[in-house]
């Protein structure tokens, strides 16, 4: 196949192989034999004699790599080197890498090109993507020096897998240097010292100090394949990097998308119309009103219905996107996608270095949660549920003002009884199927699992709350008058020993306040408690007549019976359990039925407070909060489930899982000014609102790994599959579906050219209480984590790390009120890190600011952690973030791969959150 010199087809690295690529159709092609989960090919490349088109000019050099696959004619161009300035034997620390999904072959070929670069500032031209079979745009500020090809059979047969190749001029006449292409494998270090490679310019020295141990390991390689199914279209990147004795390191960047970010809004918005849709019947269930409320009620019911409608509308049109996994920053203001997470990605590193163990270190990088089509003209959630409280606490001669506890207390209540109420009729209806077999051990099963269930349920009205409602709602029917279901059917007088449940008197006369009974609730409540003890009484008596309960039929083991424990009586045993237990049960059903028909009113009542103040904002303000909320859920079951997998075998992190919880860590980057400070009030309440939720470790039975939601606003259970050998290993307590938490924590320091305006005229106070707030929560966690882990850990992890002393600094930090004081940030990561906590990295879009950090992270603990040699902590920055996976991540959110700053923007940026030149600029998508 002929080479054509530049006549690429297409720009960028494919996340996803195109189909054709993909596709082999009719032609055999050589597989690469591969390592399962890892990279197909990784190579390296240096050069060599390269000949300057102008004596003594300087060279600045980058390698481009284009593919071109065996079933097509184009190429394809796959990746790039970093430039290496002045010299004519450039050894290139960017690497190429295919990973496993990638459709490479022995016989695909790969074409090197190497260019001098000579103006750095338009280079970044030369990557905008093309639309497909037009001409490439003009090479501006860079020549053509000369190019190399081979196959990769070639590559992979050659003795020591190197092949050097000569470079030559576009006619393939003259020959202007050499090629290196070395095949790397991460596990294998480098022969040779890296000592002759070029430095960081001088100056140009990071001052970010600080300190880290105890990386993670990488021992959850092994679980990658379950990962897969939710981690999607990986873009990996390749580097080597010197160590400080001259050794090479080398780091694989992976940046991959996740079905959950589709996924969990999916999930959530089927569960808000369920929870909605079944307030809204209570609502209409609620019985006779006064003209007042039920016009409220009316009022409420329109608008709550609109609600349904509207998020069935949104569930509709989520589930169009099948197998999406991704929002891109320009989708941020779709109505559509609202629930869906910005710009969702893990962002990990691999790091393989001499004398120390591989480490993987990952951040979850995604777009602050915030409600982008409602806006933030009036602010953002923690701004607008403050306001609205105030309001409503004072707006109360039409209202009843129920405080958010109680509101929520009223929510509990409801969703304990609507899922005990069907359980208990269910362990009553086993008694009597026990009953009716006349077996005294199964009985006496049913009889506990009955006396469990029926206790819980009475426990959940020990609320002064039930009562008030109660009072409240009573006041509310028309004069006043509560009426009253029927009463319960049968009387259990004759057949309980004990005291029987008292009847509902049926209220004649129209009562006043004066009139109502307070004491009533608590006979009607008690009257479960009785019933139970009748039934637990004759349960008794029947096992006691048959013989004490010894063996299944009350018989002697020859199984004559014995007469003497004979109830003259009972003369059809089989029979007479059954009938003897049979009133009572329906007695016990018609007592809770009672109860449960009055509770639900009353704390639907109060529901309607909440709702009938001041609609539709209320319901807007509603509709904010769980979009909020989606997309932080969506990113933190990522985390989560990402976290799980890299960490199963280390006891540790799993006793922390059960007996602590998890901290979760976000960085985010937003400016207190403008727009953003809407998102940053959204954000802390969708983060803090992270607390509803709890995990649940399940034993897959299926091939559907996707984590199950259950719960209502309030508490939500995350069920997270695993499959059963990694079930298995597990500790008990999580097999045995303990509940796993959270603990979220938000640090903000806003770092932009807003943040400079924020500072110099506006206010910083939102940033200010945010930091101090999960300042203590976060020495909260801690304090749990000392005090439950067990002690032998805690001594060596304090051998280890010194929290308390990064605590402190983060205190002082945060106390000190310097100005874009990043080094807040990086505190909280490392105790993060080293909490063994989940990572995340926020801006408005995950895109720009985000990119910065986390290249700069990475750098940082590659210098900190891996004696990334300290002159060259610049060059590796400079190559993650103009050739690593986050210039991909901004190309694929905008089509472009330049970040979205300019030198105004950049200038207000601390150092080192600046990205190298010719990678940044006006986006021309
Ligand atoms: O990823 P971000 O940092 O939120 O992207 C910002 C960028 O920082 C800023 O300089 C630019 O002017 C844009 O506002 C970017 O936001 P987009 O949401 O437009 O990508």
């Amino acid at each position: 196949m002929e080479i054509k010199e530049e006549g690429a087809s297409e720009e960028g690295q494919h996340f996803l192989p195109t189909p054709q690529a993909n596709d082999a159709g009719d032609f055999q092609f050589t597989s690469i034999q591969k390592t399962p989960n890892e990279p197909q090919l990784e190579f390296i490349l240096a050069c060599k004699d390269l000949v300057a088109p102008v004596r003594d000019r300087k060279l600045n050099t980058l390698v481009q790599i284009s593919v071109i696959h065996p079933a097509e004619q184009g190429l394809t161009r796959y990746s790039s080197t970093e430039i290496v300035e002045g010299t004519r034997d450039p050894l290139f620390l960017t690497g190429v890498t295919f990973p496993s999904e990638y459709p490479i072959y022995e016989e695909t070929k790969i074409k090197l090109t190497v260019y001098d670069v000579k103006d750095k500032s338009h280079d970044t031209v030369r990557t905008s993507v093309l639309p497909e079979r037009k001409d490439p745009l003009p090479e501006v500020g860079r020549s053509f020096l000369g190019y190399a090809s081979f196959q990769v059979g070639e590559l992979l047969k050659s003795k020591e897998q190197l092949l050097v190749l000569s470079l030559r001029t576009s006619d393939g006449g003259k020959v202007v240097g050499t090629i290196e292409v070395s095949i790397v494998k991460m596990g294998e270090i480098e022969d040779g010292e890296a000592d002759h490679i070029t430095a960081d310019v001088q100056g140009q020295k990071c001052a970010l100090v600080c300190e880290c141990t105890a990386p993670e390991s990488v021992n959850g390689k092994d679980n990658l394949p379950f990962l897969k199914a939710v981690l999607k279209n990986p873009v990996c990147k390749l580097y080597r990097f010197p160590t400080s004795d001259n050794k090479w390191m080398r780091i694989r960047e992976q940046m991959s998308e996740s079905i959950l970010s589709f996924h969990i809004p999916k999930e959530l918005i089927s569960l808000h119309i369920k929870e909605d849709l079944c307030r809204n019947q209570e609502l209409k269930e609620l019985g006779e009103l006064s003209p007042h409320w039920d016009n409220l009620r009316k009022n409420v019911l329109t608008h709550c219905d609109q609600m349904v409608n509207m998020y069935q509308d949104i569930l509709t049109e989520l589930s169009k996107e099948t197998g999406s996994s991704f929002k891109s920053s320009s989708s941020k203001g779709e109505k559509t996608l609202e629930f869906v997470p910005v710009n969702l990605h893990l962002q990990r590193m691999h790091v393989h270095s001499p004398h120390l163990k591989d480490a993987l270190y990952d951040v979850i990088t995604v777009g602050a949660p915030a409600a982008h089509f409602q806006g933030f003209k009036n602010g953002g959630l923690r701004k607008l549920l403050h306001r609205f409280e105030m309001e409503r606490r004072n707006t109360g001669y039409q209202f009843i003002y129920y405080s958010p506890e109680n509101t929520a207390k009223a929510k509990e209540v409801l969703s304990n009884i609507n899922q005990l109420q069907p359980l208990i009729a269910t362990h009553a209806d086993l008694l009597l199927n026990s009953a009716s077999q006349h077996s005294p051990d199964s009985l006496k099963n049913s009889l506990k699992m009955l006396s469990e269930k029926t206790e819980l349920f009475v426990h959940a009205f020990k609320d002064q709350l039930v009562r008030s409602a109660l009072l409240a709602l009573y006041t509310a029917r028309p004069g006043g008058v509560l009426k009253k279901p029927p009463s319960p059917k049968n009387s259990t007088e004759e057949s309980c020993p004990q005291d029987p449940p008292p009847l509902m008197k049926r209220q004649d006369s129209i009562p006043h306040h004066s009139d109502y009974d307070e004491e009533e609730w608590d006979r009607v409540w008690a009257s479960v408690g009785k019933s139970l003890n009748c039934i637990i009484a004759m349960v008794d008596k029947l096992i006691e007549r048959d013989g004490g309960g010894e063996g299944s039929d009350g018989g002697s083991k020859d199984g004559e019976k014995d007469p003497s424990l004979v109830d003259p009586i009972i003369t059809h045993p089989r029979e007479d359990w059954y009938e003897q237990l049979y009133p009572l049960i329906l007695t016990l059903k018609d007592c809770m039925g009672e109860v449960v028909n009055r509770a639900k009113q009353s704390l639907t009542f109060v529901l309607l407070q909440e709702l009938a103040y001041s609609l539709p904002q209320c319901l807007m303000l509603t509709l904010r909060r769980d979009i909020v909320f989606s997309q932080a859920l969506a990113g933190l079951v990522c985390g989560f489930i990402i976290k799980l997998h890299t960490s199963l075998h280390d006891p540790g992190f799993l006793q922390q899982l059960h007996t602590v919880g998890l901290i979760v860590q976000y960085e985010g980057l937003l400016s207190t000014y403008s727009d953003e400070i809407g998102m940053l009030e959204d954000m802390a309440v969708g983060i803090s609102d992270l607390k509803k939720v709890a995990f649940k470790i399940i034993e897959a039975k299926s091939n559907d790994v996707l984590p199950v939601i259950t719960g209502r606003r309030e508490h939500y259970v995350v069920e997270v599959k695993l499959p059963a050998r990694m079930f298995e290993a597990l500790p008990l307590q999580i097999k045995e579906g303990q509940l796993l938490h959270v603990c979220p924590v938000l640090f903000n320091v806003g770092i932009n050219e807003q943040q400079t305006l924020a500072e110099r005229f506006g206010d910083v106070s939102l940033q200010e209480s945010i930091n101090q707030e999960n300042f203590e929560l976060l020495k909260e966690y801690y304090m749990t984590f000392m005090e439950k882990m067990p002690p032998d850990y805690i001594s060596h992890f304090q051998e280890q790390n010194d929290l308390k002393g990064l605590l402190e600094n983060l205190h002082q930090n945060i106390q000190a009120k310097k100005r874009k004081n990043v080094e807040i940030m990086w505190l909280a990561a490392t105790i993060c890190r080293k909490l063994n906590g989940i990572r995340f990295t926020c801006c408005k879009s995950a895109k720009d600011r985000t990119s910065m950090s986390v290249t700069l992270e990475q750098c940082s603990i590659l210098r900190d952690e891996h004696q990334l040699h300290k002159d060259f902590f610049i060059r590796a920055l400079d190559c993650m973030r103009r050739e690593g996976c986050r210039i991909e991540n901004v190309l694929k959110n905008v089509k472009c791969r330049k970040y979205a700053f300019n030198m105004l923007q950049l200038m207000a940026f601390p150092k080192q959150y600046r990205p190298p030149e010719g990678t940044y600029g006006k986006a021309d998508t």
